[in-house]
């Protein structure tokens, strides 16, 4: 785990646990004993460490936290370790690449210099898996960078660049590529130098005399952004103790801190959150492929249909990995339109520095723009984003079979249409998959791959390759009505209405969620996104249903015997859109404004509605709101589950963490139904079933049903799920 040679008078220690040098117990045992080693070797003058493979040390081992710790042989801890290493007389280089992240910094900041390649990144991300650096960080960053960095870096958790490091102090110097070489020459050249202004711990806190006045804005922060959070305010209070307390008596404190955050469920669910967003792009279809048994193809062009919002959004996602574009419109007004709106948006990122002008010059000469398919003949992946209709939709797979060539992968940007449908306009079904975007697409980092019945794995292999490339996380699922995220949020969405029908008012459930930490509320986000897109899906059903010769009653509160409020096409045929015409579930100050007021009209609209529907309206509990707004949400995951739409519980709280915002403080819906206790959530949707039995989504999961008795760890559940398909 960690090796040990000299070389002349340099003693040489090179961390190797891959992937990423985790610190597991046997790495911290290892370094005490090279240290030792070398601190005994009257031949060493000094040390270097450093990494092998693409990391110095990517920080503890995760699984360690809240897995079987393996014993150690030697009895110091790591914050030990690192105080030892930081008394040595022989100097300490810590030779950096790749990262130097969480315990992997804290061990640089224990040796006396620190050197990086360029393209190097440091930081303390603990916070990110709730916890806090433990071994040190809190009380020797401050002192090497400043009160300030330290506490934008320890709270967000944020990795920076060489470069800003040693702007910042947090390195010496900026190196070759050739990190072990530079590193020796780097300790040559300091074996004599005094050590005393080495040791960090010994030095002052930076910027001290601002210290209120920068924790309380770092507190303010958190308040904003990390809502809900605890990890960043004991990081925070941590960071804090450097100014109060010598810095034995401030590790004590991180240590006491420490521990109140490893013990913390929020700290098992960022871990879990953490493990199983990696997991995704591992795509396992039980009984057909995975992702180790298949090949992916390479994408090296990509076209988009559709310059709108979603389309451009996709075309920067890939034209931001390397890949050239061709981008299609029907008319060239549109076109324009949506080149216009990627030369802006980049032209913003040069704004705010995150781009150069050469670099946005070059991801813009990737695009090219065409109004015929004709010109996607040789292009190797092709992204379908034009607005939901089946009709449209299968007209232009129909024509990008007969221009793409035979092995071109045909992809649907669709969020709830039928994949085989749209397939069934090919000759290449087995070509044919879903890739649903969030909006915007640059950006979001969820991506929904649908496989269709006939969907190869190959075709299934390159769109989660071509997923991890461009920045996502792809998860595979499987094709029904909506997919696993929008299917879930169906539950969830009609039983906020339904709650408005029986006496909430739309800021009252909206608060619940948020308290929750869903950033945004059922009714905020059904404005901002626009109501009159759900209108038109429910108006395209509503004729289906009168073709098929069941007359549509637009005040009807059943269809098919099932509950349905008409209240969302109440409100779109009085011109309430939401945000863009200036009301809807909220009333805003003028068309286009962002901040939402509670509306009169629509208390009194509610009140009118209830009263001609003979509902009398009562007051709701936040926790009846909650239960209703939640726990058919969960219960359908586990009915997603036992239908083998997804393979995995950690696949639907990936899509619901990183595509519709659920906290991952609480491990996403499936890992929090477990914390709540399956046993739980199954007899409370036996209550509400037997008090609303018009509603489907109240009729429990046997699946649940089943896991509540079994008592299996999250873990097992796909092993379970596998085996009743
Ligand atoms: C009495 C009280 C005493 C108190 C004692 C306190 C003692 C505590 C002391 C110290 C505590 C320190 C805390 C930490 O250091 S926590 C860890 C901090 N580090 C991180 O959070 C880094 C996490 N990793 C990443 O950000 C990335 O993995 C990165 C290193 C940037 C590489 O990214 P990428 O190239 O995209 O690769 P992947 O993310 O896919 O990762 C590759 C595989 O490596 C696994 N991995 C990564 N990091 C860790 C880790 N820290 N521990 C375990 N495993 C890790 C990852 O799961 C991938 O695995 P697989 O290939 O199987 O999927």
């Amino acid at each position: 785990m960690v090796d040990y040679r000299r070389e002349g008078n340099v003693a040489i220690l090179t961390v190797n646990n891959p992937p990423v040098n985790a610190i597991s117990t046997r790495v911290k045992d290892g370094i005490y004993e090279c240290i030792s080693r070398a601190k005994n070797d009257t031949k060493v003058s000094v040390i270097v460490i450093h990494g092998h493979g693409k990391h110095f040390i990517a920080g503890a081992d995760i699984h360690g936290f809240s897995g079987q710790r393996e014993s150690s042989k030697v009895v110091a801890t790591l914050p030990e370790v690192i105080a030892f290493m930081e008394a040595s007389n022989k100097p300490i280089v810590a030779a950096i690449h790749g990262t130097a992240l969480g315990g992997g910094l804290e061990i640089a900041m224990g040796c006396h210099y620190r050197i990086a390649t360029k393209s190097a990144r440091v930081g303390q991300p603990e916070v990110l898996i709730g916890i806090l650096p433990g071994a040190g960080g809190t009380q020797r960053l401050p002192r090497l960078c400043g009160l300030g960095p330290a506490l934008d870096l320890i709270s967000t958790g944020r990795h920076i660049k060489a470069p800003q490091a040693l702007k910042l102090g947090i390195i010496d110097k900026i190196v070759s590529d050739d990190i072990l070489k530079e590193g020796i020459a780097f300790a040559k050249a300091v074996i004599d130098k005094p050590l005393n202004g080495r040791r960090i711990s010994t030095l002052p806190v930076k910027d001290a005399e601002n210290a209120e006045q920068l924790i309380s804005a770092a507190n303010a922060s958190v308040r904003k952004r990390q809502r809900g959070m605890m990890a960043p305010i004991w990081n925070i209070k941590a960071v804090a103790e450097s100014i109060k307390l010598p810095f034995d008596e401030a590790m004590e404190k991180e240590a006491e801190y420490f521990t109140v955050l490893v013990t913390s469920s929020q700290a098992r669910a960022l871990q879990y959150a953490f493990f199983s967003e990696r997991l995704a792009p591992k795509w396992e279809v039980p009984g057909v492929a995975s992702y180790n048994t298949v090949k992916p193809m390479n994408i090296k062009t990509a076209a988009v249909i559709g310059a709108g919002t979603m389309g451009t959004g996709i075309a920067m996602a890939l034209l931001n990995a390397r890949i050239p574009v061709t981008l299609v419109e029907q008319n060239k007004q549109f076109l324009e339109k949506g080149v216009k709106m990627i030369q802006d948006l980049y032209a913003g990122s040069v704004r705010l520095g995150k781009l150069t002008a050469d670099q946005a010059k070059y991801l813009l000469s990737n695009l090219k723009t065409s109004l015929s398919y004709d010109d996607l003949s040789t292009v190797d992946c092709v992204i379908e984003a034009v607005y939901e209709n089946m009709a449209l939709k299968k007209e232009i797979f129909a024509k990008l079979d007969n221009a793409c060539k035979p092995s071109a992968v045909l992809c649907s940007n669709t969020s709830s249409l039928d994949i085989d449908e749209i397939a069934s306009a090919t000759k290449r079904p087995d070509k044919v998959i879903g890739t649903h975007f969030f909006v915007p697409a640059y950006y979001m980092r969820l991506l929904e791959n649908v496989r269709g019945k006939l969907t190869s794995p190959e075709t299934i292999a390159t769109v989660q390759s071509l997923g991890v490339r461009i920045g996502k996380i792809p998860v595979v699922v499987g094709n029904c009505d909506s997919f696993v995220g929008n299917r879930m949020l169906g539950t969830y969405t009609s039983e906020a209405q339904f709650l408005l029908e029986e006496g909430a008012l739309p800021h009252e459930v909206d608060s619940v969620i948020k308290d929750f930490g869903i950033p945004i509320g059922a009714f905020e986000v059904s404005d901002l996104s626009g109501l009159d897109i759900g209108w038109r899906i429910r108006k395209e059903r509503y004729e289906k249903l009168e073709k098929s010769g069941k007359k549509h009653d637009p005040n009807a509160r059943f269809i098919n015997g099932e509950r349905f409020s008409p209240l969302g096409d109440t409100l779109c045929e009085k011109g309430r859109f939401g945000r863009k015409t200036g009301m809807g579930w909220y009333r805003y100050e003028k068309p286009g404004a962002k901040e939402p007021f509670i509306d009169a009209e629509i208390t009194t609209l509610l009140e009118d509605y209830s009263k001609k529907h003979n509902i009398t309206r009562r007051k709701i509990s936040p926790q009846e709101i909650f239960e209703r707004c939640f726990y058919p949400l969960i219960n359908e995951g586990f009915k997603v589950l036992e239908d083998g739409i997804a393979t995995r519980p950690e696949d639907i709280d990936v899509i619901w963490i990183n595509g519709y915002g659920w906290p991952k403080y609480t491990g996403g819906p499936m890992y929090y139904a477990n914390q709540i206790g399956l046993d739980k959530i199954y007899d409370t949707m036996c209550y509400y079933y037997e008090q609303h039995p018009t509603s489907s989504h109240w009729r429990p999961s046997a699946l649940l049903r089943d896991l509540a008795k079994q008592q299996l760890p999250i873990s097992q559940w796909g092993k379970q799920v596998a085996s009743r398909l």
